[in-house]
């Protein structure tokens, strides 16, 4: 392989690149392409250090693009500890724009050097990016617990630095929702270290705790204590930090990676919510306990409480639900400001964003409270942008990734309303709704779905109205769903509409599955090809577990019939 191919500079765009050190593993093993999809790009660790190098080269560009700091974080998520990936925080702090993702999968696939200067070339042409009299690029690098996490950091650190007087600021090891927080902060002016990062969630936890009504708080020695399984991954080790600045709240932190548990391995939020059992390290002396579970890299929150019988099975309180809680919090807020606040002009539009895999139940139940609930494909690019569109937008997929975006305008109205009222009418109701609505603005992340600052949020609410975990729970009740996969021979073929509910191809099939579908009392299903994984999943959902059994079944049968199964 050449190993440092010189590149000379271009004569129509005077792209300065420097060298190539990583010339492209993926292109020896056949078979293997790159797409970057809702979690960036992954594979198994061996093979991705010249994808991140490029990545690294894209991060840089798009820093040059924008004219902003840009976060590149190495992380495969709930994955196994022997893969990892990568991906791109936008300026705002979001996921990487999606006009930008087909040029990252050409980049991520390109066979030579040769053809990776070439698709560079014409990229920085076509964005028309220029090098000269600009703000150097500047990206912030974060990476999980992941052994790989250390040498793929160094393949983006040179792709990074291969764009002439481009920096790349390790930032070490964090969460994926802290790298975006302070890639978003960074491009606010704002301060954004770690220690920051913790003083404000710890700061505006400790104001809604003070804004605890005091005949609300039923909370008693057992109730203020949680236990956290933190997946032997990077949250738990972040939210030992962070329990450090916090009073009125007892966190145990288990599988914090620090004895011998494996990365994801039998823990964490994704194999709670799909398996729903316990994680391990957790048990029968745990029964009734406030439990909660998080993903390998802290943007998925899910809780859970031992069942009395048996001693592995759970209660799952999942992402609808701490949707839920959170929508009821706020729009008691709002609504006690847009009734009794005479001067608020600002009439805040609450807007609840979710995909087809929420519970049927979860949506009636924000429907009955009279919540407007908008659809969207899987996908937290999808969801994060829809609920920007709202003065307060609260999204979440039932895995437990979410969080709630408050408009600029709105953070602005409550910051000037918080202060003539504290002058005039210190101590009021509706002081003390603006000043909780601005805490949550500040404790829950803006930029991404966050765990650490979801749990702070939920924890609060929960003392604020004076509810144990089962309480919560009975908000009401799911309906059974199974979830299944099929292998067939090319998932793209399966294309959809109205955010993944219908399949409009291959012709027919929707036909069928509505066939299916009408068999069963309060029956819903629906097909999609995985964004992340080579198979098409289906959903369903029946008023019982062997009804949304069936009706799975029957459809993954028609999916198989339709679409062929995959031949290796
Ligand atoms: C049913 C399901 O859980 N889908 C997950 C999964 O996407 P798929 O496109 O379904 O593979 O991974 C995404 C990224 O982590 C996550 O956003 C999404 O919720
Ligand atoms: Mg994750």
């Amino acid at each position: 392989m050449n190993k440092n191919l010189s590149f000379s500079v271009h004569p129509l765009t005077s792209c300065p690149l420097k060298s190539f050190p990583y010339t492209s593993d993926i292109s020896s093993l056949p078979g293997v392409k790159l797409s970057y999809g809702t979690a960036g790009f992954r594979a198994d660790a061996s093979i991705l250090s010249s994808t991140v190098y490029r990545v690294g080269i894209l991060a840089a560009l798009r820093s040059l693009k924008t004219q902003s700091v840009i976060g590149l974080m190495i992380t495969a998520s709930h994955n196994k500890v022997s893969d990892n990936g990568v991906k791109i925080a936008d300026p705002s702090g979001g996921m990487l724009s999606q006009n930008w993702e087909p040029f990252a999968d050409t980049l991520a696939n390109a066979p030579t050097p040769q053809d990776l200067i070439q698709l560079i070339e014409e990229f920085v042409k076509k964005e028309d990016i220029s090098f000269n009299g600009v703000r150097p690029a500047e990206v912030l690098l974060g990476r999980d617990t992941r052994p790989s996490g250390d040498a793929l950091l160094k393949a983006a650190k040179e792709g990074i630095t291969s764009i002439v007087g481009a920096v790349a600021t390790d930032m070490g090891i964090l969460t994926t929702p802290q790298l975006h927080w302070m890639v978003r902060a960074r491009n606010k002016g704002m301060k954004a270290s770690e220690q920051d990062y913790f003083e404000q969630l710890s700061s505006s936890f400790r104001c809604l705790m003070d804004l605890i009504p005091s005949e609300k708080s039923k909370f008693n020695g057992t109730n203020d204590r949680l236990v956290v399984d933190g997946a032997n991954g990077v949250g738990g080790i972040k939210l030992e930090a962070l329990q450090k600045l916090l009073s009125g709240l007892i966190i145990e932190v288990r599988n914090d990676g620090e004895n011998g548990g494996v990365l994801n391995e039998g823990v964490g939020a994704d194999f709670v919510q799909k398996e729903k059992v316990v994680p391990y390290g957790f048990g029968s002396k745990d029964v009734g306990i406030r439990c909660a579970s998080l993903d390998g890299d802290a943007d998925r929150l899910v809780y859970f409480s031992v069942l009395p019988e048996g001693s592995s099975r759970i209660a799952l309180v999942d992402g609808d639900k701490i949707l839920s809680l959170f929508a009821l919090f706020i729009r008691e807020q709002l609504s006690i400001l847009n009734e009794q606040d005479l001067k608020n002009s600002h009439q805040a539009h609450l807007g609840i964003v979710q995909t087809a895999y929420a519970n049927g139940a979860s949506t009636n139940y924000l429907k009955q409270l009279g919540l407007e609930v908008n659809f969207t494909p899987t996908g937290v690019k999808y969801l994060h942008e829809k609920a920007a569109e709202f003065d307060i937008g609260i999204y979440f997929e039932a895995n437990g990734h979410g969080t709630i975006l408050f408009s600029e305008s709105l953070v602005g109205w409550l910051e000037a309303r918080t202060k003539e009222l504290s002058s005039k009418s210190k101590g009021s109701e509706v002081e003390k709704a603006a000043l909780r609505l601005l805490a949550v603005s500040k404790l829950i992340n803006q930029a991404v779905g966050d765990a650490l600052s979801g749990l702070l949020l939920v924890e609060v609410i929960l003392q604020h109205m004076g509810w144990s975990i089962h309480r919560w729970n009975e908000l009401y009740h799911d309906l059974p769903s199974r979830q299944l996969k099929v292998k067939v021979a090319d998932r793209t073929a399966v294309i959809t509409a109205n955010a993944e509910t219908v399949v409009v191809s291959p012709p027919g099939l929707q036909e069928v599955v509505n066939a299916e579908i009408v068999k069963y009392p309060q029956g819903r299903c629906f097909v999609r090809p995985s964004g992340t994984e080579d198979v098409v999943r289906v959903y369903a959902e029946a008023s019982t577990q062997e009804a949304a059994d069936s009706l799975a079944n029957s459809v993954a049968k028609l999916v198989d019939q339709f679409l062929g199964s995959k031949t290796s």
